[in-house]
């Protein structure tokens, strides 16, 4: 089994949601930092007894179908090597660009604060709980519209969820989406490995209740109300490191560990927070297995309807030691022709990505009721997308393999209809 060494929430130790608040008041104070309009915030936490460590194990029958289990695998943690700062980097200077990353998101919050009439350089020490509370709603609202923007069909589907819930996966997701714009936006080619770890003591202490902005302050609400843990974040940091240094990958186990980390780790953060189904017989070790099976799932597909893309820029994301088993090599993608070995190579590929797709839907009919059908829905437009990859003869050279709206709109009935399914009835887990 793959001991990923992340702390899992048992969601039925006797968990009670929402549990805890932000125990006995919020303080919001002006940081007073020189850093203009960003908000400090003290969220006392309440300890999360409700957490319990376990291992995610990547289900063995799977991994070893889609040809990841060739050999026992070590931990699944990165590598600190990859967190090397390259000499003659001035660390003020990473930080600047990291803050220059964070200035730009920051600003849609003063927007939206400034538009609400609470501008942060005004709050003061002695705010009241209720302006506090205020705040945070604010902070909520901005994740969703930020959610809204980048991601339509899903942030629709969160609608469906508890307002408790939906604002906390917005808050994972606006992380997430920050996350990932360090090495994928804008700013991406001044992002250094030292921005990133002052992007990961700035997680540090959203963990730890002490946000740096107001969107930091909404996920760090949530992590006190739901039982997330902290873990998957690193890694999704880790990833973005691996971005930053490496543009092979030699085999499946490496890329299975790149596509752990930035989009595996969706799936375990997302969890805690949609809970599961009270009705589940499932374990929830089995359940985050799926999880984690979705994220693998997703990232793989991105991938393959990338290639062109990321081929010009420099990289290549698919497994060397595949490629030359096919008779193809990096040249082949550069030059970017689709021949039969081609084909065959991305058969090869799409079954193996459809393999983690089939173990994810065990999952998600074990998830709570009202968070099926916005997983159902991600679930089948990422499988689409390896059909429009079909669909274009397997050129991912030229073409981006693309879900018309109208084949996405009439997924989400039938995402509804499989999200009213409830879990399978009471047999034992293995016997499954
Ligand atoms: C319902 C649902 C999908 C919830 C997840 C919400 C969430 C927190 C999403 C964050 C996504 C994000 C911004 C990740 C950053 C890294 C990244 C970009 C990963 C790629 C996503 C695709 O994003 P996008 O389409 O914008 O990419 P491009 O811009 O086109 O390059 C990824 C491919 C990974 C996304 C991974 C998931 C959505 C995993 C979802 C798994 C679950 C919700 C677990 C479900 C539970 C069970 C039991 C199956």
């Amino acid at each position: 089994m793959q001991a990923l060494g992340v702390r899992a929430a048992s969601s039925r130790g006797g968990l009670a949601w929402g549990d805890s608040v932000l125990g006995g008041g919020t303080e919001f104070r002006s940081s007073g930092d020189g850093n203009g309009a960003l908000l400090a915030g003290k969220l006392r936490k309440k300890v999360r007894n409700a957490t319990c460590v376990t291992s995610y194990s990547a289900p063995r029958a799977v991994l070893k179908e889609a040809g990841v289990l060739t050999r026992e695998r070590d931990s699944f943690r990165t590598q600190s090597s990859v967190t090397t700062e390259p000499p003659g980097r001035n660390f003020l200077s990473a930080e600047q660009k990291v803050f220059e990353v964070v200035q730009k998101q920051a600003a849609m919050v003063d927007e939206q604060q400034r538009r609400s009439g609470i501008l942060l350089q005004d709050v003061r020490p002695d705010l009241n709980a209720g302006t506090a509370a205020e705040l945070l709603d604010e902070a909520y609202v901005r994740c969703g519209e930020v959610c809204a923007e980048y991601a339509k069909t899903f942030y629709l589907g969160t609608k469906l969820m508890t307002p408790e819930r939906q604002r906390a996966i917005w808050a994972i997701y606006v992380w997430c989406r920050r996350t990932d714009e360090l090495v994928d936006g804008p700013n991406a080619s001044r992002i250094t490995p030292t921005a990133l770890d002052r992007w990961e003591d700035r997680l540090e202490d959203i963990f730890r209740g002490q946000p740096y902005d107001m969107l930091d302050a909404a996920l760090a609400d949530t992590v006190t109300k739901f039982p997330v843990d902290i873990q998957p974040f690193r890694d999704m940091i880790d990833g973005m490191r691996m971005d930053l240094v490496k543009s092979r990958y030699a085999n499946f186990d490496e890329l299975y560990l790149y596509c752990y980390n930035v989009a595996g780790t969706v799936g375990l953060m997302s969890v805690p927070v949609m809970g599961i189904a009270p009705e589940s017989k499932a374990t929830t070790e089995s359940i985050y297995s799926n999880a984690l099976a979705l994220g693998i799932a997703n990232q793989l597909t991105n991938i393959l309807r990338d290639v062109g893309e990321d081929a010009r820029r420099g990289r290549v994301y698919l497994p060397q030691d595949e490629l030359a088993r096919f008779g193809l090599s990096d040249a082949d993608i550069f030059v970017g022709k689709v021949t039969d070995k081609w084909r065959a190579f991305m058969k090869d590929q799409i079954k193996r990505a459809r393999v983690f797709f089939v173990e994810a839907e065990k999952g998600v009919r074990e998830l709570d009721k009202d968070s099926r059908w916005p997983v159902w829905s991600a679930l089948i437009l990422y499988q689409q997308i390896l059909d429009a990859i079909e669909a274009n003869d397997y050129d991912n050279f030229t073409k981006r393999a693309y879900v018309g709206k109208w084949k996405k709109l009439a997924s989400l009935p039938i995402a509804y209809g499989r999200a009213l399914v409830p879990p399978p009835d009471a047999l034992p887990r293995l016997a499954r």
